[in-house]
């Protein structure tokens, strides 16, 4: 080869060689760019998560403060304050459903005796009656058939029926129409276990799960619709006068004997089967608390003293408010954008309308600030509500080391095809976080129930105490680590000696029951029996 050939060669070789420098330059740069780019979108990620850990921590000092300031406006809403967030809603329950125990009780000077214990009318009832349970998301239309002291239920049938969401938000005559229709197609199905006497009207308790101004245990008005419900016409209305009239219109020949809020249903489907019920609590769609109140600690109870002493009360603790709530930003923008703005600050906390869409919120944030799910927002994450409390609950209790299952739901709910394994630690992070907050948010609500009632501490007299709380509601009945946590939390709150008094149990379905009593031990044909 010539010299020109070599030299020639040689310049291409150097070329090539600047080149291939040239590019390696380029593309270590670009390395190098992504690299911080990548870490500047992980600090940015980091920096959200540490935020939202500090606006939803917390600490069993915060939530002694909530419960006491829970007592505070108890007390203000017994007081009839017009301006008290806690209604605290007289019920005309004042004879719940119960037994006459036996039990030994240590007397105050250390003698065991032999007391016989009864708290307001044996549930000595007979007969087949109805209940109808209007919740946030589903009713249950439900026949019981009571056989009385010994055989109590002697049978029970309900069917489930999930509410259309354009029902939700029609007029007052359609959605009473649809509920009246669908329990005569019930009513229909009676068949032979059950058995109506000649002559008897049917009868029906209704558990109607929004607040009501009652008056009397068979009629009330509507004070407000909340969770997903906002009907016109109906605030102000009688709620028993309406579905009666829809009840007429099916040709249906029922009568309403008993209106309760489902937490008083809950509280008398609990006391059946359980004396030492004192309260219930509902975390479903909405969440909500009814307690025994000593008839004689209500100011604005102007009327004749209950023979029972008690009286229950519906709090409707979902509209609690208190400066000392760990609000958020995420907060503030549902509650900006939902039907009721300024109503049930505590509900949106806590509740399981609301937990997912508090999870969405903070998940699009850091879609926005941190690329969390890649360059792109996935559309979907935009959408209001798009994920539901039930699909961050699966989210949560996965349990596999990648996160499949809860990658998988993203990609179902999201459309994010595939997520990063950062992208979905962070997830089931930010699902800890809000029903964390959420859990322990509704124990301090239900210490303070039993700060109200003097039963956060065992009695002076050594005596045996036992209280139980009826708990309800899809939440805390699905939820695992929610309800794991509310109850960790109240141990917590109460400390092992008091808490070991204290009973939190799952009364499932107990407002059916518990309007199916109440409405038979104020049937028409009671003082007849
Ligand atoms: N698997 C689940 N995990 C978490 N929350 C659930 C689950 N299933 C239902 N829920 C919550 O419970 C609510 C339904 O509660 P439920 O008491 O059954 O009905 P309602 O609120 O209509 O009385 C739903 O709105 C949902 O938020
Ligand atoms: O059973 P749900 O639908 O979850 O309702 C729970 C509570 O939801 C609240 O929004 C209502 O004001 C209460 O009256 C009700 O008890």
């Amino acid at each position: 080869m010539g010299k020109g050939a070599v030299v020639g060669t040689a310049v291409v070789v150097c070329a090539a060689a600047a080149a291939a420098v040239g590019v390696a330059v380029v593309v270590s740069r670009r390395r190098r760019r992504r690299r911080e780019a990548e870490d500047e979108r992980k600090r940015k990620a980091a920096a959200v998560v540490e935020e939202v850990e500090r606006a939803f921590s917390t600490p069993t000092a915060l939530l002694r403060g909530i419960a006491d300031a829970m007592v505070e406006e108890m007390e203000r809403g017994l007081r009839a304050d017009l301006q008290a967030p806690l209604k605290m809603l007289i019920s005309y329950v004042d004879n719940l459903p119960t037994g006459m125990e036996f039990r030994f009780r240590f007397g105050g000077n250390g003698n065991v005796g032999l007391f016989q214990i009864g708290y307001g009318a044996l549930m000595d009832e007979h007969g087949l009656f109805y209940a109808l349970d209007l919740g946030g998301t589903n009713f249950r239309v439900i026949r019981v058939q009571l056989g009385g002291r010994e055989k109590r239920v002697v049978k029970q049938q309900y069917e489930e029926v999930s509410i259309p969401p354009h029902l939700m938000v029609g007029t007052s005559t359609e959605l009473f129409d649809f509920i009246a229709a669908e329990l005569e197609k019930f009513v229909r199905t009676e068949g032979e276990d059950f058995h109506l006497p000649d002559g008897k009207q049917r009868e029906l308790g209704f558990t109607f799960s929004f607040p009501v101004h009652q008056t009397s245990i068979s009629s009330g008005t509507l004070i407000k619709w909340t969770k997903g419900f906002c009907i016109n016409g109906a605030v102000g209305e009688d709620v028993v006068a309406e579905l009666s009239r829809a009840i007429e219109r099916q040709g249906l020949d029922m009568k309403v004997t008993a209106l309760v809020n489902d937490t008083v249903g809950t509280l008398a489907g609990g006391r059946y089967v359980d004396n030492d019920v004192v309260a219930a609590v509902i975390l479903g769609t909405g969440t909500n608390a009814a307690y025994v109140e000593h008839a004689n600690a209500i100011p604005k109870w102007n009327g004749l003293l209950p023979k029972s002493g008690n009286m229950v009360i519906n709090m409707e603790w979902g509209n609690f408010r208190s400066d000392k709530l760990p609000l958020s930003e995420y907060d503030n923008a549902l509650d900006f954008e939902s039907l009721n703005p300024g109503e049930q600050v505590y509900e949106k906390m806590i509740s399981g309308m609301y937990l997912g869409e508090i999870v969405r919120r903070i998940l699009l944030k850091l879609a926005r600030e941190a690329s969390l799910f890649g360059d792109v927002v996935p559309p979907k994450l935009e959408q209001l509500f798009v994920l539901r409390t039930p699909d961050m609950s699966a989210m949560h209790h996965d349990t596999s080391h990648d996160l499949k299952h809860l990658g998988s739901k993203l990609k179902d709910i999201l459309g994010v095809p595939d997520t990063s394994l950062e992208a979905r630690y962070i997830t089931l992070h930010v699902c800890d976080l809000v029903a964390e907050r959420g859990a322990r948010l509704a124990a301090a609500g239900i210490y303070g129930i039993l700060k109200k009632l003097g039963k956060d501490k065992l009695p002076n007299d050594f005596s045996q105490q036992r209280t139980v709380v009826a708990m309800d509601g899809g939440l805390y009945e699905h939820y695992k680590k929610f309800s794991a946590c509310l109850e960790a939390t109240l141990t917590d709150l109460l400390g092992e000696e008091a808490a070991s008094s204290v009973i939190v149990k799952l009364a499932n379905d107990g407002s059916g029951i518990g309007a199916a009593l109440l409405a038979a031990s104020h049937s028409q044909y009671a003082e007849a029996a």
